[in-house]
Parts: C-alpha cells; sequence; structure tokens
C-alpha cells in the first residue's frame, strides 16, 4: 500500500471521546483503551490533553511510555504553556506527535478569542514552529474550519504548512456542514494551499446532524488522506466520526473508494464492548457495525433470505468485525480451549494466567446457568478486569430481604484489604442494594456520594448476568465502577466497591512514575 492509498486512522476515544460529558476514564481506564486500540491498529492515538489537568498529562505520558508501534498524540491550544506540557507528556513514545489548534472562523475569533485574523495567523504561525521545536510531527487544525472565509483559510493553511505542520485538519467542529459542502472545501483547498502536496490532510468531523462518517467519506473522496474518529462515535455533544463505521465502510466499499486501513477490523468488536465497560454507556442496539442488531434477524422473511443465502441480508460478515458465530455451544461440560477460543473470537486476547482466571469463573457461572451466552463471557471477562484491582475485595455479600410494610433490609460485608486487613461491617437500608452501599461504605471508611447507579440484564433469560454500572463523586472527582454477577444485588455492591476502589486508587497516583501526582484527594481510612 502506498502513502496514497491508504487513510491513516486518528482516534480521538481517549481525548476528544473523553472530553464529553459522561465519558471521563480514570488513569488505569485510558492506559486500558491505549493498549487495546493500538493492537486494534489505529495508527495515530490522540491521548488527551495534557496542559487540562495534572491527570490527563500523566495519562498521556504513560500512554506513551507504554505503547508502541502507534504514534502517540495529545491536543495544545496555540499556547506556549499547553505545547511545552504536550511536548513533555508524549516525550516517551517512540512515535509521538503535537497537535495545536487554533479557531479561525469568524464568530469563533470575534466571540471567544478576541483577536483579529492577523492575530489569529501569527498565533498558529508561532504554535506551529514552537511545536516543530520539540517534535517532528506536528499537526495543526483550524477550529471550526468549516465556517471560516475559504480565502482566509487557504492563507492560514499555507503559512503553517510553511512552518512546519505535516498534517492540516479542517475540522467541521460543530457539525453544520453536508457532505457536498466538504468535498467542495478539501478539493478547493488541495489545489490553493501552497505547499498541500507535501502534507496530510485530515477530516474531522462531528455528528450533530448525523453527517460524521458520511462527510469523512466525502473528505476522502476529495483527497483527505486521515480520518480523526472515536469508537463507538463518542465525542462533544452527537459525537465525532465513529471509528468502526468509517473503517468498515472503507472495506466494504472498496469497490467506490480503493482505500485501504491497517486496521484489524475483527477486533473492532472487542474494542467496543471495552469502551462501554469502561464507560458505564452500552451501544444503542441498533448501532450501526457494533450493535447487537447489526446482524441479529428476527423477521420471517428475513430470516428465509439468510437461510438461502446469508448475503440476501448482510452486506459485511460477522467475522471481519469480532462477532463470533456461536457454534461451540458453551456450558459446565466444555473444556478451557473452547473457552480460551470465544474469548479471543470476542477480541480478548488474555494470558494463561487470565485465561485461568476467567476460566474458572466460567465454570461456577456455568453451574447456575444452563448455556453461556456471548454477553456471559463478556461480562466475565471485562467485570474481571474492572473489578480485580484493589485496595478492597469483597469476599461476601449477605443480604436479607422482604417486601411490604415494615420489611426489614440488611446487609453484612466481609471485605479484605491488600494490606491482609480483614473487615465485617453490616447495614440496614431503604432497600437490600442501600443496605449494601451502606456497609460496604461504613467497611472501607470511604466518603463519596453516589451520583448514578444502573443495572441491566446482559444474555437472555431469567438465569441472564445483571451487569451495573455505578457512578461515585467525591469533591470534583467522578469514577465509574462496574459489576457483573448473576445477582443483581451482588453485581451493585461489586459495582459500587469498583468505583470506591477507583477513587482511593486516584488519590495515591503510583508512586513509581516521574510525572506529576494526581490531583485527586486522599479518601479512605
Ligand atoms: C473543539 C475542541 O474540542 S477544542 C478542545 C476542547 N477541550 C478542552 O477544552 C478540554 C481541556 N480544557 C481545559 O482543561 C481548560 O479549558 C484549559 C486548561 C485548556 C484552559 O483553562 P482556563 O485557563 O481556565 O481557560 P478557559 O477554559 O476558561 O478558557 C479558554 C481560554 O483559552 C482561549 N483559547 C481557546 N482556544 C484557544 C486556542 N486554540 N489557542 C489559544 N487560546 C485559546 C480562550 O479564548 C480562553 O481565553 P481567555 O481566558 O483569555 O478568555
Ligand atoms: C481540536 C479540534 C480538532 C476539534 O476537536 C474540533 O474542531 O472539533
Amino acid at each position: 500500500m502506498t502513502a496514497n492509498d491508504k487513510v491513516l486512522i486518528f482516534d480521538t476515544t481517549l481525548r476528544d471521546g473523553e472530553q464529553a460529558p459522561g465519558f471521563s476514564m480514570d488513569h488505569d481506564q485510558k492506559l486500558r483503551m491505549a493498549r487495546a486500540l493500538s493492537e486494534l491498529g489505529v495508527d495515530i492515538i490522540e491521548a488527551g490533553f495534557p496542559a487540562a489537568s495534572k491527570g490527563d498529562f500523566r495519562a498521556v505520558n504513560d500512554i506513551a511510555r507504554q505503547t508502541s508501534g502507534t504514534t502517540i498524540c495529545g491536543l495544545a491550544r496555540a499556547v506556549e504553556g499547553d505545547i511545552r506540557a504536550t511536548a513533555e507528556a508524549v516525550a516517551p513514545a517512540a512515535k509521538k506527535r503535537i497537535h495545536t489548534f487554533i479557531a479561525t472562523s469568524p464568530i469563533h475569533r470575534e466571540h471567544k478569542l478576541n483577536m483579529d485574523k492577523a492575530t489569529v495567523l501569527a498565533r498558529a504561525v508561532e504554535a506551529v514552529r514552537m511545536a516543530r521545536s520539540f517534535v517532528d510531527d506536528v499537526e495543526f487544525s483550524a477550529e471550526d474550519a468549516l465556517r471560516t472565509e475559504p480565502d482566509f483559510l487557504i492563507e492560514v493553511f499555507s503559512a503553517v504548512i510553511e512552518a512546519g505542520a505535516r498534517t492540516i485538519n479542517i475540522p467541521d467542529t460543530v457539525g453544520y456542514a453536508t457532505p457536498e459542502d466538504i468535498y467542495r472545501l478539501f478539493s478547493d483547498l488541495r489545489l490553493k494551499v501552497k505547499g498541500a502536496e507535501n502534507v496530510v490532510l485530515s477530516a474531522h468531523c462531528h455528528d450533530d446532524l448525523g453527517l460524521a462518517v458520511a462527510n469523512s467519506l466525502a473528505a476522502v473522496r476529495a483527497g483527505a488522506r486521515q480520518v480523526e474518529c472515536a469508537m463507538n462515535g463518542i465525542g462533544e455533544r452527537a459525537g465525532n466520526c465513529a471509528t468502526e463505521e468509517i473503517i468498515m465502510a472503507l472495506k466494504t466499499r472498496a469497490d467506490s473508494y480503493a482505500l485501504g486501513t491497517d486496521i484489524n477490523t475483527r477486533k473492532l468488536y472487542g474494542v467496543s464492548k471495552l469502551l462501554s465497560g469502561l464507560t458505564g454507556h452500552a451501544v444503542p442496539r441498533n448501532k450501526a457495525i457494533v450493535g447487537e442488531n447489526a446482524f441479529a434477524h428476527e423477521s420471517g422473511i428475513h430470516q428465509d433470505g439468510i437461510l438461502k443465502n446469508v448475503e440476501t441480508y448482510e452486506i459485511m460478515k460477522p467475522e471481519d468485525i469480532g462477532v463470533p458465530k456461536s457454534q461451540l455451544v458453551l456450558g459446565k461440560h466444555s473444556g478451557r480451549h473452547a473457552f480460551a477460543e470465544r474469548a479471543r473470537a470476542l477480541g480478548h486476547d488474555l494470558s494463561p494466567d487470565q485465561i485461568d482466571e476467567a476460566f474458572t469463573a466460567f465454570k461456577t457461572l456455568a453451574d447456575r446457568k444452563k448455556v453461556i451466552t456471548n454477553s456471559d463471557i463478556e461480562g466475565l471477562i471485562l467485570g474481571k478486569e474492572m473489578g480485580t484491582q484493589g485496595p478492597w475485595h469483597l469476599k461476601t455479600l449477605q443480604v436479607s430481604t422482604g417486601s411490604g410494610d415494615g420489611a426489614l433490609h440488611m446487609a453484612a460485608v466481609h471485605l479484605v484489604h491488600d494490606t491482609g486487613r480483614a473487615v465485617r461491617e453490616a447495614s440496614m437500608g431503604n432497600g437490600p442494594l442501600d443496605a449494601a452501599f451502606k456497609a460496604i461504605k461504613r467497611a472501607t471508611k470511604a466518603s463519596a456520594a453516589l451520583a448514578d447507579f444502573s443495572v441491566r440484564s446482559i444474555g437472555a433469560g431469567a438465569d441472564a448476568q445483571g451487569w451495573s454500572d455505578v457512578r461515585l463523586v467525591h469533591d470534583d472527582v467522578s469514577v465509574h465502577g462496574s459489576g457483573v454477577d448473576t445477582d443483581i444485588v451482588h453485581a451493585g455492591a461489586k459495582a459500587y466497591l469498583d468505583a470506591l476502589n477507583r477513587l482511593i486508587r486516584e488519590a495515591k497516583p503510583d508512586p513509581k512514575t516521574t510525572a506529576p501526582a494526581s490531583s485527586a484527594r486522599a479518601l479512605s481510612a
């Protein structure tokens, strides 16, 4: 594949995606997601905005330290402090990029920046020059490009290319453009920007009108060779171009685009599930590519067609996305090989130790459930991954509940701390979950307010497992925890403890790192 036959995938799940309300991830979650994106094969990971907080700096810095083979990028305003922080954060990466930006549209210049055209131009050039003094790979974005006067865009882009920018990003920041607008602008810029032939043109489209993927494809058609996107389409407001959608559109319609990517598409489903698990936001059932219904057929005419020839109603192969067909039924008589194979097919490359641990949990679950579904296995793997890091571990939860006037709800917990200290506590509550949360809070002596709680069934049937998400807030720190169990009270208690553990860990950053300490405050006794 030559550079011109390939579209670079710039994934911004950890920056634009993470900055959307409800999607923030803690340090460990960002590192876990970066590993998954790197294994997926994205070319560039925009890992965060290092000047935003000490926590984001540390996350970008650790991702740069631990991720090989993928370019690690950080975002910086056209401000010296932001560029210095970003340069320092990405420094450990073998392949590093600084992405600097400034808004160019009249409304942003006048009302947000309070700068005239000449000042914006000068700041853009200065920022790129400064970024180039730290790294070779510099990307420049003209924020709100699609509402900017085209002549001014040409002037700014020509100047930043001369100053050393290698990638020119043309964002539709507010998701206002149509595919025709995008095609016209990219074609025009390719012709008129001085030096455009020596740089990569990039699209960054938002989904306010539901056009982010269509607009990104229009940009590619007009010569863009980098697309900025986020898994599950997360991002500001309605989100960004969805990584899984743009990749599968290019692959499925190779007849029309004839452009490749370096993505291992078989991992898309697993990475999408991982992100849902980490953030507590399930993708809608009817979501393209990775939704539960993407390859499911219930109506008779469709089922008949599928049985006669699957291509009557499916334009992609589920296995190309990593959605496995359940040919092997897993239950209590299944062995380690079949289990490991299914986990792999679901996009989880587990180490032998992780397989042992998940397999033991699988056997326990199989004793309680007749048939284990793919969702059950995902629950086991993701749930384990989320709940295993301490410092507190739930050994036993006992709940006594009732219904009707005067019914009492009680919970007793036995927790063990990483130090070996065991604590038993009990509490009454307004319901079994409330009692369990209060007992855990007493045992850990942690203080945090419950901001959100939900539980949903994964898999089908009365014996389906429950997946619970909890969001806790302490001062200005908000964390999410997950728990999976066949008993929904236990799932809720696990999620609550997972979130409490995250708050406690946030308060004590890893002393081994040389990066600035997290701003989170001490929580637990
Ligand atoms: C389209 C996008 O997605 S852009 C990225 C958006 N992401 C984020 O904002 C997340 C990270 N942001 C943050 O943590 C904070 O906003 C910070 C640390 C960057 C700045 O915080 P503060 O100094 O408190 O400023 P605040 O956010 O209130 O205002 C932004 C300031 O930056 C200026 N600014 C905005 N964009 C740029 C830019 N690209 N270059 C230079 N200055 C800029 C604004 O005009 C404003 O300046 P003013 O204080 O002189 O009015
Ligand atoms: C910083 C830029 C690329 C951005 O996120 C936008 O304009 O939406």
